[in-house]
This record gives structure tokens, C-alpha cells and sequence, in this order.
């Protein structure tokens, strides 16, 4: 059995608990060898030797994390999941740099970690590389973070695969915010008629954006992005020497809570309806792009503008698209589809369980 606590039953981690209590509830599924025994968000913890009951997950904010449950205490927490004996995987479903600091400490007591959270992979390259080397071994204690590039889409494990078979990755380019993407995609096109801010509203409304959206517009979430597919591809990119274009409007960018950014957004719309239609008047449209080149190992975060005929404008939805170019693939391997939302995110942890199952053996007594 493969035990998984989770850290930060948010929007996420919510959706990541609906995902599994119905997995474990369904007859042609049910067998898969996981259980769920420990939660923690910033208040609240519960951690227990047998399984949380799948009728308790499905109400697990009364259940699990009510009045009955401990005071939140991380140490307390990966103590007592140290000490379960079975595999276990710690599920990192939080933005916080803090939590991502105790991976090493975690990996370090045998525990596994999956984690839709960026901080880790691409805040200080020591952080990185100390979690790389203490997930090396085959048979030791694994990280997988696919859901942090692209949400539920096969970015990473694709990337993995091309660097692992020893193909040489010229080019990585793409749209790698969900957010960015419904922006420029429903407020960068011809005809249409909803203006910057409304797009932001429904882009948060919709659980495509960070907790606070200026986390999308500063373009920090596609350039911690860009760093981690740099870094998995074997390049030593720092967040801090990536060019990164800010489209936050200055005045706006250091106003003290997400509420007060979204109520005086509106005050730029006629900024951003400028940019548009310069763009729109020369044939093109805006789009907000990653890339990371693999001549000069350096990468790039812009507002660029592309013709109406090329595959970024083209885009729908929330979707990601992400273009590797390589040695083999002169004629980019694509990756396209939704990234971003609650759902396609918990899918790609999902998947990344599964994978811990398969490599421990994890079976279902
Ligand atoms: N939304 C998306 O499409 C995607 C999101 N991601 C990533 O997924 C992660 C989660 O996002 P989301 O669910 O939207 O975030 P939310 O803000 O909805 O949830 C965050 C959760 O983390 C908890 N938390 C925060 N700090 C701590 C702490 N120090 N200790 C314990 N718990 C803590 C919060 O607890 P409390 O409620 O008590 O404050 C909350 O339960 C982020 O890293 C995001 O970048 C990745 C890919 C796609
Ligand atoms: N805010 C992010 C969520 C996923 O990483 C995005 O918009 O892509």
C-alpha cells in the first residue's frame, strides 16, 4: 500500500482528494493501492495509521480537518508519517516557499514527494540540486513534479525522456501559463469584446490563475516555468537571470492584497486595449511566451506578437502549448492542451502516484 499525505487541501488539493475518494469508491478502480492518511493546511492536521475512509474524504473539512483535528505542526506531521512504516508520499499542494524547503528533510527520512508547487525546482539551484541528489538512488525515495509545468499535460516526463535517450534539446518554446493563455487568447483576437480586466476576473474565477493573478502577470509563474524545463534539460538557469517582461502596471504592483489589484485593474484597460490593437493593425496578435534556448542555455519571458497563421494564435481556452525542438525532432514534438484548473492539475499528481506505485511495487494488501 502506498500511503499519500497531503499538504494544502486547497483548490488542488481539494480536487486531488474528489479524485482519489472516487477512485477508491469505484468498483473498476478501487484496487489501486493507495490510501489517504494524513492532511494539514495552515490551521489544521490529521494523521492516522489507517486509512481516512472514503465516506470521510468526501466531507473531509468537517471530518478530518473540524474541530477534532491537531493544531497545524509541519515537524509533528512528517514525524508521525516518518514512523508509518509503508511507502509514503508526502503531496505538496501549496505555493509556499517554506513547505518546499523541507523537502530535503523529508526525502532524507525515506519519504516520497509529488508536488504541483514550483518553488522548489526553481528558486535557488542548491535547493534544487540537494533534492536532485537525494532522489537519485533507484531505489530510494522519488520526487515527481510533472504538474508543475503544463498542470496535467506530459511535459516533463516527455522532456525526461528526450534528455534521458540522449537527444540534444535546441529549443524549448511555448505558452506555459493557463492564465496567459485564456487572457491573450479571449482578449487578443480579432472581434473580440471583453477588455483585460474582465479576462483576469473570469481567468481567476475559473482557478487558472495563482492565489494572487499579479503572480501570473509579473509573468514569475512562466519564468519558474521556463527555469525548471531549462534545469531538467540540464542547463543552469536561475530564476533570477531569466529576461522577464513584468505586464503588471507598475502603480498596481505593490498594492497590499489580490482584492485591491483586481478592483483597480480595470483603471489600465485602455492600456492593454493600446497594445492590442497595434498588434491587431499589423496582422498579429499578443501572446504571452516562454522559451529556453539551447545554444546559449539562457531563457526568455515576453509579450510577443504573432501572425494570425501561426500555431500560438491559434490557441483556445486555457490551453498550454510547449514546442521541443531537438537534434531528432528538427520538426518540433508538441505538446498542446488545457493547462490549467483544479482538474487537470490533480490528474497530473494522479498520474505521478501511480508512477511511485509502479516503481515501489506497492501492492494492495
Ligand atoms: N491552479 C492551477 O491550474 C495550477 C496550480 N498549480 C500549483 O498548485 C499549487 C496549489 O494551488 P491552489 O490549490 O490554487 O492554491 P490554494 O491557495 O487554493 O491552496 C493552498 C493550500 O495550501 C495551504 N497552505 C499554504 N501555506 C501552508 C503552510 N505553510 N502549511 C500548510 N498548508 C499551507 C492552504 O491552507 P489554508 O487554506 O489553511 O491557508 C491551502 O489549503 C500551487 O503551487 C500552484 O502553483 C500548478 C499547476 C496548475
Ligand atoms: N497560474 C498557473 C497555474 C498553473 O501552473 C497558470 O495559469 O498556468
Amino acid at each position: 500500500m502506498l500511503n499519500v499525505a497531503i499538504v494544502g487541501p486547497g483548490l488542488v488539493g481539494g480536487a486531488l482528494i474528489e479524485q482519489l475518494a472516487a477512485h477508491l469508491q469505484s468498483p473498476r478502480f478501487g484496487s489501486l493501492p493507495i490510501a489517504i492518511v494524513g492532511l494539514i493546511n495552515s490551521k489544521k492536521m490529521a494523521v492516522s495509521a489507517a486509512p481516512f475512509a472514503a465516506s470521510d474524504l468526501g466531507d473531509w473539512k468537517s471530518r478530518i480537518l473540524g474541530d477534532a483535528a491537531g493544531s497545524a505542526d509541519m515537524a509533528q506531521f512528517a514525524d508521525s508519517l516518518a514512523k508509518l512504516g509503508a511507502p509514503t508520499v508526502v503531496v505538496d499542494c501549496t505555493s509556499s516557499s517554506t513547505v518546499a524547503e523541507l523537502y530535503p528533510e523529508w526525502l532524507a527520512r525515506g519519504l516520497h514527494v509529488v508536488t504541483p508547487n514550483k518553488k522548489a525546482f526553481s528558486s535557488d539551484l542548491s535547493l534544487f540540486r540537494k533534492i536532485q541528489a537525494l532522489a537519485g538512488s533507484p531505489r530510494g525515495p522519488s520526487v515527481y513534479h510533472e504538474a508543475t509545468v503544463g498542470a496535467g499535460l506530459p511535459v516533463l516526463s516527455t522532456l525526461n525522456d528526450l534528455v534521458r535517450t540522449g537527444d540534444r534539446i535546441e529549443k524549448i518554446e511555448g505558452i506555459f501559463s493557463g492564465t496567459l493563455s485564456y487572457l491573450f487568447n479571449n482578449f487578443s483576437a480579432p472581434g473580440a469584446t471583453q477588455t483585460f480586466s474582465e479576462c483576469v476576473g473570469v481567468a481567476k474565477a475559473s482557478g487558472y490563475t495563482e492565489p494572487d493573478p499579479r503572480d501570473d502577470l509579473n509573468g514569475m509563474d512562466v519564468a519558474r516555468k521556463v527555469t525548471i524545463l531549462g534545469r531538467v534539460a540540464g542547463f543552469e538557469l536561475g530564476i533570477d537571470t531569466l529576461d522577464v517582461e513584468n505586464i503588471v502596471p507598475e502603480a498596481l504592483r505593490s498594492v497590499a492584497s489580490a482584492d485591491e489589484f483586481m478592483s483597480r485593474l480595470p483603471e489600465y484597460d485602455d492600456h492593454f486595449a493600446q497594445l492590442n490593437s497595434e498588434a491587431l493593425a499589423s496582422g498579429s496578435v499578443l501572446r504571452y511566451v516562454g522559451c529556453v534556448d539551447g545554444a546559449s542555455g539562457q531563457g526568455s519571458v515576453k509579450l510577443m506578437r504573432y501572425p494570425l497563421d501561426h500555431p500560438f494564435a491559434a490557441l483556445k481556452g486555457s490551453d498550454n502549448i510547449i514546442a521541443f525542438t531537438t537534434a531528432r525532432f528538427p520538426s518540433p514534438l508538441i505538446v498542446q492542451g488545457s493547462g490549467a484548473g483544479s482538474a487537470v492539475t490533480a490528474f497530473g499528481i494522479f498520474s505521478d502516484l501511480i508512477k511511485i506505485c509502479e516503481r515501489f511495487g506497492a501492492d494492495s494488501k
